[in-house]
């Protein structure tokens, strides 16, 4: 962006001011000998045109909501539109859950997001012994349609978007969901939501899968398959950085680890006979904001550009809509404290900006308590009133990226590229991403790096505020901690059981008589998982079809 001549007295001009630099640090050091990203790279002192030299604005940036979309998705961004805010809800029964809904609706919320427990993550009924102590524990319970009706009682489904953090039985949910709908009177192609449905990031960092990766990948590709001709505005898959990123990786590590399943599940949806121009417009993402806030709004414009030339470059796809990067984000939950929590509201502030700063689409913001327990209506009001700050009155929303052109966000989102494509080149010289998977490369890069970041906190070279410096000696402990009331899984099981007293359980044989053949022959078990809910059939029933059919996986440990 500089021509030659100038660049060479920007050279000069900086050579003479390091000299001075170096004589004013002999009266006065600078506080660290190196300042570190998380990703381990080092900071410079001061980034100046020399740093961004090579960029070309048209090749390497653009214009907002054109190729490589470095600036945004979108041309006006949130001048057209702000983010989804879209804060992570659930626990005890879905009547809790509904009443939390239309709390956080009333409060200016303007996107659904389910949690769910974990019985109904991996797949199992709230009366089986495994599931006992969990239900509505972690998320609200679902067993059957019935608890989804009862979830969205009152909540138009054609007018609002749901994101539903499910993986392993994601296809059990979306049929559930699509099914609720079409009961109120909506179509299922004008349906818009998310449903996580990222498998391989379950393997690698969450843990709720439950077959094998294969069959995995086999239900993720016939969930794209269904969605492309029958729920054309619903995104297929929110690939997650998010997890790995929670689970220690750092920034780079968790945009490279989440391109390596990107990859690998446009490969396996090719492979299967989709077209990436189509179910790539479908696929959305979903990455973490965590402290170090250059370094993080650097990172999701560098994704954005990563991701579209993956797409165009690798895929050769020409759909410009398939080669948008478009992500959910949420602040570190790992970044929060115990100490001091009130700290929290304030990190989830520059984390929350710099989500917004690097342009994401929807955002949650946490809780200020949830390092202690489930939050509170109070604390999840300044979470939400948070986002509704930075939104209506700090100005940042009324300009589109407005960080483009600083030196160094620009220089570190060429450098976060730069160690994200190197890392891509590792994986796909191990084999793709399963096979980094089982060979446990990706787990180990990510001990490595949270052993790293424990050792820095552990021996005071990283300062979290309030923990490990500026300790308060007698902390006021937080009062009103949600706490799921233990009877609650008695009701769950008790209405579980007058369920399977009154359904047609004929109509239940059959319908899962009818999904173990599907899946038997290798057909696209989505229209019969659909069959089967509508009867009521079970979470539990429907993941012991498959379970049969599939196999369960058992993990490698890695140490
Ligand atoms: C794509 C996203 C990221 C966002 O979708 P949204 O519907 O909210 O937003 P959107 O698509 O950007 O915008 C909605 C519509 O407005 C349009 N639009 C937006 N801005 C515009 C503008 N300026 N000009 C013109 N149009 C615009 C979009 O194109 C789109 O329309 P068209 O569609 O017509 O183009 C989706 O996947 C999503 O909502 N994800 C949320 C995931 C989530 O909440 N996960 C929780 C995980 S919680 C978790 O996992 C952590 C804890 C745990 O482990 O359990």
């Amino acid at each position: 962006m500089y021509d030659k001549e100038q660049l060479k007295k920007i050279a000069e001009v900086f050579e003479h001011w390091q000299q001075q630099t170096e004589n004013d640090m002999k009266k006065f050091p600078e506080r660290k000998q190196r300042f570190l990203s998380s990703s381990g790279y080092e900071f410079k002192r001061c980034y100046t045109p020399l740093d961004v030299a090579e960029l070309d604005y048209l090749k390497d940036l653009g214009m907002p909501g054109d190729y490589p979309y470095t600036r945004g998705v979108q041309r006006t961004m949130y001048r057209g539109r702000l983010w989804t805010m879209r804060q992570y809800a659930g626990f005890g029964t879905a009547e809790e859950t509904n009443k939390r809904f239309k709390y956080l609706l009333q409060q200016g919320q303007t996107g659904l997001s389910v949690a769910f427990d974990l019985p109904t993550q991996i797949g199992y009924d709230s009366d089986h012994p495994l599931a006992e102590g969990e239900v509505g524990r972690v998320g609200v319970a679902v067993d059957s349609l019935r608890d989804i009706e009862i979830l969205f009682d009152g909540i138009p489904l054609k007018d609002v978007s749901t994101s539903m953090t499910i993986n392993s039985t994601a296809v059990i949910l979306l049929s559930m969901y699509a099914v609720t709908a079409q009961k109120q009177g909506a179509k299922i192609e004008e349906l818009r939501g998310t449903i996580q449905n990222d498998i391989l990031k379950e393997y690698i960092a969450r843990g709720t899968y439950i077959f094998p990766p294969e069959p995995s990948m086999k239900i993720v590709t016939d969930i794209f398959e269904f969605c492309a001709q029958h729920m054309p505005k619903w995104n297929t898959i929110s690939i997650s950085g998010y997890h790995i990123r929670e689970a220690g990786a750092s920034a780079v590590q968790e945009l490279a680890f989440t391109f390596g399943d990107a990859i690998a599940y446009v490969e396996a949806a090719i492979k299967a006979g989709l077209d990436p121009n189509v179910f790539g417009r479908q696929l959305s993402f979903f990455f973490a904001a965590h402290n170090n806030f250059l370094e993080e709004i650097a990172k999701f414009r560098a994704a954005r550009r990563i991701w579209a030339k993956i797409m165009k470059e690798r895929f050769n796809v020409t759909n410009q809509d398939a080669m948008r990067l478009r992500f959910h984000t949420q602040t570190g939950g790992s970044t929060l404290t115990a100490q001091q929590p009130l700290n929290n509201i304030v990190r989830v502030a520059i984390q929350a900006l710099a989500a917004v700063l690097g342009g994401t689409q929807s955002l949650h913001t946490n809780s200020f308590d949830e390092a202690l327990g489930l939050p509170t209506e109070q604390s999840v009001q300044v979470a939400l009133r948070t986002q509704q700050i930075i939104a209506y009155e700090s100005g940042v929303a009324d300009i589109v990226d407005p960080l483009a052109g600083s030196f160094a966000v620009e220089a570190l989102t060429n450098e976060i590229e730069e160690k994200v494509w190197e890392y891509l080149e590792k994986i796909d010289a191990l084999g793709g991403m399963v096979r980094a998977i089982e060979l446990g490369y990706v787990q180990k890069e990510i001990h490595k790096s949270a052993y790293e970041q424990q050792l820095a906190i552990e021996k005071g070279e990283q300062i979290v505020v309030g923990v490990n410096a500026f300790q308060t000696k007698e902390e006021k402990p937080v009062e009103n901690i949600l706490k799921v009331d233990p009877a609650l899984e008695e009701k769950q099981k008790e209405s579980l059981k007058q369920l399977r007293e009154q359904r047609d359980n004929r109509a239940v044989a059959s319908a899962l008589k009818e999904l173990k053949q599907a899946a038997q022959e290798g057909k696209n078990i989505v229209p019969y998982v659909f069959e089967a809910v509508k009867c009521y059939a079970t979470l539990g029933e429907i993941s012991d079809v498959l379970r049969e059919v599939y196999g369960e996986y058992t993990e490698s440990t890695s140490i």
